[in-house]
């Protein structure tokens, strides 16, 4: 017979390996899909595709399914990903806005019409729609004046954004007709034509402000605009696809309620079709996803809905999603083209990114003439050739990517590419560290293609967002040695700015203002704007919920950093050293003596508060009966406690749960620290809690 060990010493079984193993999985893909939502959702600006982003949910989902104890309420699995900005006033749905679940093929499309008709032990009738592809609002009419639009936000609030509505002019301001409800409420995607997309991205890339990644980006970027006149300024539309609320009418059927809104005088996509069985809704969908660029909008799928409002009732949904929709995604799309030449760009990080100059080719809408390559080794797997026939994707529409060749039309002379050693901006010599994919540019200080990367992500909408700072200004700036870094920009004077070419009076005075109100922002966004390897906004965000000032941030050790939740050693390692740094040190005192605000105001949030636990260092492992290891943190917090993931000599003492992770309590036991059950933890909360 085995003796029996001690806790935490335990060789884990298979099962247990798997689902540590799981656990930390899931932990992962939440905040990556937490970090992408934010981009999406938040700056209008995705750094993945869509495909790459519907895979991490994918694993997500399946993982929780296999281990339903990982799946937590607040899981993205479990809610719409949107979350309101600091722009506009919140708005709280009178009926949750939610969102689709997917299907990406015709086989899963019958498994939720046979799970739809299962449920209802019924057969069912629907309709198809084309799914756009835009930016989803809420319209609010009161005795048939427009009186309020809402964004999506996560679903149950969104954010007040009427002043810049009323500029579209496919939203009529009165309803047509008598006898109109009091209180009516109707769900529409806003979206930018694609020909008006395209004739955006132009007029913003000659003023050297970085175009859109795409038609919904682009509608999103202009309907979220501070200022209505510049939304009015963009030939946005609107198709209205439900109803959310009508107070005095009712209708048994949703293709009634949608003929309803058109007699409103309230635009409703014409591409709509009523079915009977599921081979039409399956060739209403391929037709579309063959004629997708038939209409003059992105749709990215089509949606099948239950058609009786009955039916839609009984099957109700989820917090996520109606069980009575499905979105029918189309594939990426994939068109072929030639390779003029293959070239390198030094971002703002210093990493060098190959890139292929492409014969322009259409794809999803867009015409793409740049596609990435991603690293050497991505260029040599896939064994692309200057003068290779390629093919060419944009999923999700974020930077086009090169597939790979079509080796049956390669050229008998082409040769493979051969990654450059030296930087193309300023020719040093560019360096890779071991098991890293990107070649770097070491000239962080010099390079000017760096500089002037970094100056444009500091002014940026998701940074700083200085306004009427782009790349062509940018540019200008650094060319006339007026500024060599971005705390520079905080000490320009009027008659500097006047020295820049077709810089009026009028110009130098929104500059002015423009840098006026950067030396005001959250300090979040200053974090985002210094180009610190892995601190993104998500992590930026909560950081500086904690440790609302760049003091407290430089005092605190890599294992305080990581005790916030969502931060990671990667991200707490790389702002320890930044943070550190004598050169980095001094730009802050350079922000500092430039009037840059390095603390956020009204600190009230995350603030250790006093508590009987105040001041101590506490590890949680293993999973606690009574709460989730995240309601666990939060009531150490509560008391005073700061959580941190490892055991070090500080740490005051480690509560262990049942199959607690081995290496924390070994380390606790070698260190001597106490370790306590949770019995014993609850007790040293201060207030008894009950187990329920
Ligand atoms: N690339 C990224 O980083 C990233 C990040 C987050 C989300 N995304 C993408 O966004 C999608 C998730 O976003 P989502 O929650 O807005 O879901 P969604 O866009 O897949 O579907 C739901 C939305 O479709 C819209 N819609 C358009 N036509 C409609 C119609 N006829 N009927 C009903 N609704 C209609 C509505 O606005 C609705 O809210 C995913 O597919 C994902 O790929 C990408
Ligand atoms: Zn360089």
């Amino acid at each position: 017979m085995q003796p029996e060990l001690p806790t935490g010493t335990r060789p884990l079984s298979g099962d247990e390996r798997r689902r540590e193993v799981a656990q930390r999985r899931v932990e992962e893909l939440r905040d990556l899909i937490n970090a992408h939502d934010y981009r999406y959702y938040v700056l209008d600006s995705p750094e993945v595709t869509d495909a790459e982003y519907d895979a991490l949910m994918r694993e997500l989902r399946q993982l929780e399914a296999e281990f339903p104890e990982l799946l937590l309420p607040e899981s993205p699995t479990q809610r719409v990903g949107g979350r309101p900005t600091e722009l506009f006033a919140p708005v709280e749905h009178r009926v949750p806005m939610r969102s689709l679940d997917n299907a990406f093929s015709a086989e899963e499309l019958a498994a939720w019409a046979a799970r739809v008709e299962r449920r209802l032990g019924a057969r069912t009738d629907c309709v198809c729609e084309l799914k756009i592809d835009g930016l989803a609002v809420s319209l609010t009419y009161e005795d048939g004046v427009l009186v309020r639009a809402a964004t999506r936000g996560d679903g149950l609030v969104g954010e007040d954004i009427t002043a810049n509505v009323r500029t579209l002019r496919s939203v009529p301001m009165r309803l047509r007709g008598g006898g109109l409800p009091r209180v009516l409420e109707v769900r529409a995607e806003v979206y930018l034509p694609v020909k008006a997309f395209e004739r955006l991205n132009a007029e913003l890339t000659q003023r050297g402000e970085r175009p859109f990644a795409n038609p919904r980006n682009g509608a999103a970027g202009s309907l979220r605009q501070k200022d209505p006149a510049v939304t009015a300024s963009r030939p946005l539309r609107l198709w209205c696809y439900a109803l959310g609320f009508a107070e005095g009418v009712t209708f048994s059927r949703h293709s009634e309620s949608l003929d309803y809104l058109k007699r409103l005088g309230l635009p409703v996509n014409p591409e709509l079709k009523q079915v009977r069985t599921l081979k039409q809704a399956q060739d209403f969908c391929a037709y579309w996803q063959e004629h997708r660029h038939d209409v003059d909008y992105e749709i990215d799928g089509a949606v099948v809905k239950v058609d009786a409002l009955e039916q839609q009732r009984e099957l109700g949904e989820t917090s996520r999603a109606p069980r009575w929709a499905i979105a029918f995604k189309f594939p990426p799309e994939e068109r072929t083209t030639r390779v003029k030449s293959i070239a390198v760009n030094t971002g703002r990080t210093g990493k060098v990114t190959p890139f292929a100059v492409l014969e322009p080719v259409r794809v999803s809408g867009a015409t793409v003439t740049y596609a990435t390559l991603h690293n050497e080794e991505e260029v040599r797997r896939r064994d692309v050739r200057e003068g290779d026939t390629v093919i060419v994707r944009r999923a999700g529409e974020v930077i086009p990517e090169v597939v790979g060749p079509v080796l049956s039309k390669r050229l008998p002379d082409a040769r493979p590419w051969r990654f450059p050693k030296k930087c193309p901006a300023c020719g040093t010599k560019l360096v890779r560290e071991e098991g890293e994919a990107d070649w770097r540019c070491p000239n962080r200080v010099g390079c000017p293609s760096q500089a002037v990367e970094w100056l444009f992500h500091f002014a940026s909408r998701g940074a700083m967002d200085i306004e009427h700072l782009g790349y062509v200004t940018g540019m200008q700036l650094l060319e006339l040695g007026l500024v060599k870094d971005p705390a520079d920009i905080f000490f320009l004077t009027a008659e500097q700015l006047g020295q820049l070419p077709n810089t009026g009076e009028k110009s130098v005075r929104n500059l002015l203002e423009a840098i006026e109100s950067a030396r005001h922002r959250p300090l979040w966004r200053l974090l985002v704007g210094l180009n610190i390897r892995h601190v993104g906004p998500f992590a930026a965000r909560l950081l500086t919920q904690r440790f609302p000032s760049m003091d407290a941030l430089r005092q605190l050790s890599i294992d305080e950093l990581q005790s916030v939740q969502g931060v990671g050693p990667r991200i707490a390692q790389s702002l320890h050293t930044w943070l550190q740094q004598p050169e980095n040190v001094r730009l802050l005192e350079k922000l500092r003596r430039g009037g840059v605000q390095l603390q956020d105001e009204a600190p009230a949030t995350g603030k250790p508060t006093a508590g009987p636990l105040s001041g101590k260092a506490v590890v949680i492992t293993g999973e606690l009966e009574t709460m989730s290891r995240e309601e666990a943190t939060h009531a150490a917090e509560a008391a005073g406690a700061r959580v941190t993931s490892s055991v070090s000599k500080s740490t005051a003492f480690v509560v262990v749960g049942a199959n607690p992770g081995a290496t924390k309590s070994d380390k606790a036991r070698a260190l001597g620290i106490e370790t306590v059950d949770e019995q014993e933890f609850l007790g040293r909360l201060g207030k008894p809690r009950t187990l329920h």
